[in-house]
């Protein structure tokens, strides 16, 4: 009898095309997710090499990163190096006959909510995007890594990939949990626990109830931050409510083909036994909602707590890098952290910016208003949530406590396009990234759930979401 499987050593051992005896192996992609930043050099290297993309149904083109986000970008992109690169992906899908949402189609968003949305993420597949955050699609039960430009190419000629595989890692989070903390809450409290170099040269599966527990919408929260982790992939096992999420979408397989799927869908789990190199477990009853406080996803702190002391921190490097952080980030050691005030809120990104979260923000604002030193922004994740969040008359809520609502993309989770924080700013945000400078020059970043961010949008500072009535 062959050892127990994980789930992750199952979809690799399905996709080796060919092993080296180092281990390095050629594995089979079944799905290519394209967006407009990693992807120009990529396409000329074929078009220099005269060659095509070998499996252009297999392969799927989307500008988020870009695209501007006001309701007048249908008239023309004003930027010239956001037209420039939101172009040169439009020219590249017709040249190579690969499938291509513009910003003018309502299926257009950031490509990693796209994917799962069209049915284009499955589980049991290997999915990759020239992006970090494609570990999302790993909520699905999918085998998916970010890949360098290079490799784009690589893919896109060849529907291949080089990999050596990763070590296994099991995060359990057991129970239930509490009223107000949530996915987000969880995956910041992991990376937090770890560290972001913690799950370097593993791909992490999250397992357990609390995850179990969760909707889609949230596995894939969990799934996107696992990057921030240092992991190289995160994964979790396909379940009912994976296969109802699935079986209407466009791509999806339909009728007897969905039941054949399905059946194989059910083999992907971990099989009892199997080994795991690293484990770490935590109990959600025990997680509150979780604020960062630095320049790093691993700074964070709950929402009762104050802003720590880098003096107590041992290793020296590590004191004096927490300490620029404070200084980057204009705060000081003992200062609570609902006495911080905000400037900003940005709600959106591949991060927390589907339907659910959304609903969430709604049900925190409804009836009241965005303080006056505030500035707010809802960003959709993608057309269809925002034509779905409209039929919800989200919209109006939202617009009536004084947030702006916006069109699709990537916006100000990163300083790619017209939205940005402006120097000293400080804004909550549905994101995953607090480095410095990545909302903006001198921007300040806080990671929040989308209802913590709803709640400092209409205090004005960060509160306890646990206590807003
Ligand atoms: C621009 C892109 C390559 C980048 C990534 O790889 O993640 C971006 O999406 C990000 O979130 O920083
Ligand atoms: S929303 Fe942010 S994290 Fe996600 S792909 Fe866009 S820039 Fe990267």
């Amino acid at each position: 009898m062959s050892a127990p499987r994980t789930l992750y050593d199952k979809i690799f051992d399905d996709h080796i095309v060919s092993r080296q005896e180092d281990g390095t192996c050629l594995l089979y992609i079944d799905r290519h997710l394209v967006h407009e930043v990693t992807s120009p050099q990529a396409f000329e290297g074929l078009r220099m090499a005269g060659r095509k993309v070998r499996a252009p149904e297999k392969t799927l083109a989307v500008v988020d990163h870009n695209v501007p986000t006001s309701p007048d970008r249908h008239q023309g992109i004003k930027n010239e190096e956001s037209r420039i690169q939101v172009e040169a992906l439009a020219n590249n899908a017709a040249e190579f006959g690969v499938e291509y949402y513009s910003e003018k189609d309502v299926r257009q968003g950031i490509v990693h909510i796209v994917g799962p949305e069209q049915g284009f993420t499955l589980p049991g597949m290997t999915i990759v995007c020239g992006d970090s955050h494609t570990s999302t699609h790993g909520a699905f039960g999918a085998l998916a890594h970010g890949i360098g430009t290079s490799e784009v190419e690589h893919v896109l000629a060849t529907q291949t990939l080089i990999q050596k595989k990763a070590k296994n890692m099991l995060v359990r989070v057991d129970g239930q949990l509490p009223e107000g903390v949530t996915a987000k809450d969880i995956i910041l409290a992991i990376i937090g626990e770890i560290g972001t170099a913690g799950g370097t040269g593993h791909v992490i599966e999250f397992a357990g109830e609390a995850i179990r527990s969760l909707s889609m919408e949230g596995r894939m929260t969990i799934c996107n931050m696992t990057i921030e982790g240092g992991a190289r992939a995160g994964l979790i096992a396909p379940d009912e409510k994976t296969f109802e999420y699935i079986k209407d979408k466009p791509r999806a397989p339909k009728g007897k083909a969905l039941d054949m799927a399905i059946d194989y869908w059910k083999t992907l789990y971990t099989e009892e036994g199997a080994h795991f190199d690293r484990v770490v477990v935590l109990d959600a009853a025990n997680l509150p909602p979780i604020v960062s406080w630095g320049s790093s996803p691993e700074d964070v702190v709950s929402v009762e707590g104050t802003v720590p002391n880098p003096d107590d921190i041992e290793d020296e490097t590590k004191r004096s890098s927490k300490w620029r952080a404070l200084d980057y980030m204009g705060l000081k050691p003992g200062t609570k952290i609902t006495d911080i005030a905000i400037d900003r809120v940005f709600i959106g990104s591949c991060t927390n910016g589907r339907i659910e979260d959304l609903r969430a923000v709604a049900a925190v604002v409804e009836g009241r208003k965005v303080a006056s030193t505030v500035s707010a922004m809802i960003v959709p994740g993608s057309g269809l949530v925002k034509e779905q969040a409209e039929k919800e008359g989200l919209d109006t809520i939202f617009k009536a406590a004084g947030f702006d609502w916006r069109e699709p993309g990537c916006s100000m989770c990163l300083a790619m396009n017209d939205d940005r924080l402006k120097p000293g700013e400080r804004c909550a945000s549905t994101s995953n990234r607090n480095f410095e400078g990545r909302q903006g020059f001198k921007g300040r970043t806080h990671l929040v759930s989308p209802a913590m961010a709803a709640a400092a949008a209409i205090a004005g500072h960060f509160v306890d979401i646990r206590d807003w009535q």
